[in-house]
């Protein structure tokens, strides 16, 4: 790529753990560095059990990574780890260039995308998160600078150790702040929630690595089944080519021909070692998967690295406590390879186009049949006297028969455990 609005970057890694499927690694780094707005022109491996506790690589790397900054002119490298921050300002000093890490790198793109408040909260309290225990290096520069190398006496460190008290103490309180707004924007989306589940509509939570196309799923089934929800509910996720597009949950109601309904939810995507601190923040976006019925896992079959990325989905899922959740894996993007489609492949996977309207028909169907998969043909008898209750139960329900008695109205239709719960006094 020539595009010279992209800044030329060095991308670094190790090569440690036998398990370690580095090519995969530095394929994700690529695209998060692109993601930035970086290019990376030239990367580095070194074969290391375990990082060096100062500079992270090796005396003889970070010398090779020093000279590669002269000749290829750039002035920053990009680590496939999260770093210690001794470990940035060492490797700054020793190859003068600046030092971004995986972290930063996911915090930056994250920081981007974040349109939402509730995102944007959530995106800034990782990045406090990720600065406090790196004050000191920024600090220490600084006073590298007032100062000259080494010169420091007593008095300006002592001075420099304030400010990095007031520092802590400004971040600190910031992030007070963000934990209280987020704790009350969160409360109001779990009223919503509670409301959603007193509704008691089946939910499918979309999960899976990030650009599956996952909105995209979302959208092409809203246009399909949305129609007949709620007003503003038929509004479509945004969907892009790029990394993250999605970094808020969006639940959306969906009719199905036989006018049973259930609700979808699309959210932020998954990457490797998503930074801690980014899934703490997001902990309560990513708790829709947890609440779900049915997971769909989108993975997007035309990558090469598609087993890696759901590995990545699943280990994701494991660390949100995400663990006992029935999953549909919906191989997608089909269109861009050589495999049929759709093609449904026993009760738990489907190969699709989301692009594809027989897919979407497939899909649906699939989703369907695991949803409603314990549902059954009822009989109720509604007293004349509740006849609102036929009514309320026609707009949801297809009848399958329906006879008027003298003590009531005799509808037959299939419900789910949850609904015939509800419903159990009239049935006979
Ligand atoms: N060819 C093809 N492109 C697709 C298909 N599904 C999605 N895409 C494209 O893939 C890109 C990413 O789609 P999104 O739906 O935004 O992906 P996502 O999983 O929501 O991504 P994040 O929100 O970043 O996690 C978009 O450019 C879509 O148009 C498909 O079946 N075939
Ligand atoms: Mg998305």
């Amino acid at each position: 790529m020539t595009d010279n609005t992209l800044r030329p970057v060095l991308l670094a890694g190790l090569q440690g753990q036998q398990d370690q499927d580095i090519d995969y690694e530095l394929a994700e780094l690529a695209n998060l560095a692109e993601a930035n707005n970086l290019q990376p022109v030239e990367t580095f491996l070194q074969k290391l059990d375990r990082p060096n506790p100062a500079t992270y690589f090796g005396k003889g790397k970070v010398e090779e990574l020093g000279q590669a900054v002269q000749s290829y002119e750039v002035d920053l490298i990009v680590v496939n780890d999260e770093l210690s921050p001794s470990q940035i300002r060492n490797l700054e000093k020793l190859t003068d260039a600046t030092v971004v890490d995986r972290t930063g790198l996911i915090l930056d793109i994250f920081a981007q995308r974040a349109q939402t408040k509730v995102a944007k909260l959530q995106v800034q309290l990782a990045r406090l998160q990720y600065q406090l225990p790196r004050l000191r290096t920024s600090m220490s520069v600084s006073l590298d600078q007032q100062t000259g190398a080494g010169g420091a006496g007593f008095t300006s460190r002592g001075s420099g150790e304030t400010k990095l008290e007031q520092s802590r103490r400004r971040i600190t309180s910031e992030m007070v702040h963000i934990r209280q707004e987020l704790a009350e924007l969160i409360k109001d989306e779990d009223t919503r929630t509670a409301q959603r589940q007193a509704s008691q509509l089946p939910t499918v939570a979309l999960v899976g690595y990030t650009n599956a196309g996952k909105s995209t799923v979302m959208n092409r089934l809203l246009e399909r089944f949305g129609v007949g929800a709620v007003n503003d509910t038929t509004k479509q996720v945004f969907e892009k080519n790029m990394l993250f597009a999605t970094l808020n949950t969006t639940v959306r109601k969906l009719t199905l021909a036989d006018k049973r309904q259930l609700l979808l939810s699309d959210t932020v995507g998954f990457v490797s070692k998503l930074p801690h601190n980014l899934v703490a923040a997001f902990q309560s976006t990513l708790e829709a998967a947890g609440q779900a019925d049915l997971l769909l896992q989108v993975v997007d079959v035309s990558d090469p690295n598609y087993q890696q990325m759901m590995k990545t989905t699943e280990e994701t899922l494991q660390s949100i406590g995400v663990t006992d959740r029935p999953m549909i894996t919906v191989f997608n993007k089909a269109d861009q390879t050589d495999l049929p489609y759709p093609t449904v492949d026993g009760e738990n996977a489907i190969t699709i186009s989301a692009l594809d309207l027989k897919s979407q028909d497939e899909l649906i169907q699939l989703i369907e049949q695991n949803i409603f998969a314990d549902s059954q043909p009822v009989t109720l008898k509604i007293p004349f006297s509740e006849n609102k209750l036929v009514a309320t139960l026609s707009s949801e329900h297809v009848f399958l028969q329906e006879d008027y008695t003298e003590e009531g109205t005799v509808i037959e239709l299939v419900l789910s455990p949850q609904e015939l719960t509800k419903y159990q006094a009239y049935q006979i």
